[in-house]
This record gives C-alpha cells, structure tokens and sequence, in this order.
C-alpha cells in the first residue's frame, strides 16, 4: 500500500525534505496520501542503535507529524533483522562530556514526544528490540511483532539500571508485577512470550503484514474525533512525562554519574568486546 509503485509517496512537509538520501539520513519518512497515516523507518546501519543522530531525526519527524497534523504514525526499521539495538553504547564509552550531555537531553526530549504525541503510534517491530528499542516500542500505543525476535529491558544484565521513566513505561505496558519481573531479570521476552505478558499486541507474519495490521488498527480511530482521543490518551501519559520534565537535570545529572562512574566504563568495555566476540 505504501509502495512507491502503488501510492504516491511524499515527504510530508518541507521541513522533512532533510530526510532525503544522504549520508546522514538515519530517519525516512513517508506518508500514505489517502490516509494520512506515516510510515517512520529507522535506517542506522547495521543496528539502529541510538546516537544522538539518529535520537535528533526521529525526534524532528516525530515533532514535524505533529505540526502536519498526521492521522497515525507507524515506527519501524529499514533492517531485516534488527528494530533497534537501543542506546548506541558508544556514545556512553569513553564519552565526550558535552556530547553525552545533549545526547541524554535529546533521548528524554523524544521520548517525551513519542510518548505524548496525539497522533495514534503504532511500533512495527521486525527485528530484535533490546532495551532502548523495547522503550521506543512501548511508547507506542500499539505493537506488532514478527516472530523469532526479542524484546525487553536487559539494563541489568549489563550491570546498569533502567531510568525511572523506561520503568515507568514498562510498568504501563504490563503492569507492576510482570513489570518487576522483568526488569529485574533484565528479561528479553521472545515474540510468542511478550504477546503471552501484554507486552506486545500482535504477531505479524511478515513487515507487510505488520504495517497492514498497524493501519488496521489506526483505521479505528477515523470515527474517533481526535481531540477527545488525545485528551483520553494524555490522561493516562501526562503524569509521568510531567514527572521527567520537572526532573531533567536531576535525570541527567545521575544518568552522568553514572556514565562516567569507572566501573560502568569497566562495564561497558566489557560487553562491546563480548558483543564483538560473538561474532568470533
Ligand atoms: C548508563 C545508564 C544508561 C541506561 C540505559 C540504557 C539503555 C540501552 O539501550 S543500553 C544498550 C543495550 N543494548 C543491547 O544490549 C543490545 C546489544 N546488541 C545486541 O544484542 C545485538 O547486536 C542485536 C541482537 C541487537 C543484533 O544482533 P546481530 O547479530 O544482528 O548484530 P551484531 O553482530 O551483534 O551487531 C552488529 C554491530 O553493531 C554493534 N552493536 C550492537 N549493538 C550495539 C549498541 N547497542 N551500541 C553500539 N554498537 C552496537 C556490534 O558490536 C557490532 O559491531 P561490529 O560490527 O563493529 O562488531
């Protein structure tokens, strides 16, 4: 439906003909000109891991849908394999401290959109989707799942916390205990066990499959009238988007600590050689 052979597809706006085919491009945008409804696809090679780039561009996307007014925004990865391996551990090694800084500042400026934005969103999530990806997707309002992947916060398992505002997240997705559960273990679910806990909506047979349920289920709000819609939705997202913006400095002041403490860069080092060793 959204293929360039069957549907016009345009940038929604000029403020999104940044995302055309550059080297920087992390972030394509493209929308449906009958619904309305706009596909946004993660494009990090190989990973989709979250820089401040890639954290940047989705965040004007997102903010620019808002201004145009979108009906429904669909969230999914360009790879085969990966939706998104969440937060680029580079940008935490051996940081820069001015870039660290604006980088956790735009992390928790996106996901305040994402998680507030009025239009329905909707995380097609064709790959893997461990901790800041499993964030991006809960804060959607709906997900759908192809099968063979994992999702979760695994923060503990790297020997880090979880900020209080991804537990927050996950404690709205599936509820305080499973949510304890798995945050604790730093769980990473498999797609048939996260739609057995709530924490995703549907199986997907395939990305096609799983844009064509999204719009399905954006579909539904067309007889909604979208102000009640969003004042609905804001009842239920505002206290704790209102609890991060009064709190940014303090959240970044610890999330600094705690980066720039010795034994998380210990830490850190530790799991990109394993993550390289993998490979081995
Ligand atoms: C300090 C407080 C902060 C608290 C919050 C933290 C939230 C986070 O999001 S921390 C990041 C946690 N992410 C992970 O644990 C995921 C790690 N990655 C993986 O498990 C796998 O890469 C994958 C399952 C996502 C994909 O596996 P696949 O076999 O397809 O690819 P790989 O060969 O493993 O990776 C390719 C390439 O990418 C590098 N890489 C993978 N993940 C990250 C990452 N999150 N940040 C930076 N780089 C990453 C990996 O090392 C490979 O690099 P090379 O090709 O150079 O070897």
């Amino acid at each position: 439906m959204y293929s360039r052979t069957m549907l016009k597809v345009r940038t929604l706006s000029n403020n999104l003909k940044m995302y055309g085919s550059t080297s920087s491009n992390f972030v394509n945008v493209s929308v449906n000109d009958k619904s309305g409804v706009a596909i946004v696809t993660m494009q990090r090679e190989p990973v989709n891991s979250l820089n401040l780039e890639l954290i940047t561009q989705l965040k004007t996307a997102l903010s620019d849908l808002e201004r145009n007014k979108c009906r429904g925004m669909i969230l999914t990865s360009a790879s085969k394999s990966v939706f998104s391996a969440g937060l680029d551990i580079m940008e935490m090694y051996k940081p820069n401290q001015e870039r660290v800084r604006n980088f956790w500042l735009s992390l928790q400026d996106l996901w305040m959109t994402l998680y507030g934005c009025s239009y329905p969103s909707v995380a097609a999530i064709n790959g893997h989707s461990p901790a800041g990806g499993c964030l991006l997707s809960m804060s959607c309002e709906y997900r759908i799942m192809l099968p063979n992947f994992t999702i979760g916060l695994n923060e503990t398992k790297l020997g880090i916390i979880a900020p209080s505002w991804f537990v927050a997240t996950m404690k709205n997705t599936i509820g305080f205990r499973k949510a304890e559960m798995a945050l604790t273990l730093g769980f990473l679910f498999t797609t048939e066990e996260a739609l057995k806990v709530g924490l995703i909506d549907e199986v997907a047979s395939s990305k096609e499959d799983a844009i064509a349920k999204a719009d399905k289920f954006i579909g539904q709000f067309a007889k909604i009238p979208p102000q009640p819609r969003t004042i609905s939705k804001l009842m239920l997202r505002s206290k704790d988007i209102e609890t991060l913006r009064k709190t940014k400095e303090q959240d970044l002041q610890a999330f600094l600590q705690v980066v720039n403490d010795p034994k998380t860069q210990k830490g850190l080092e530790l799991y990109l050689e394993s993550l390289k060793q993998r490979k081995a």
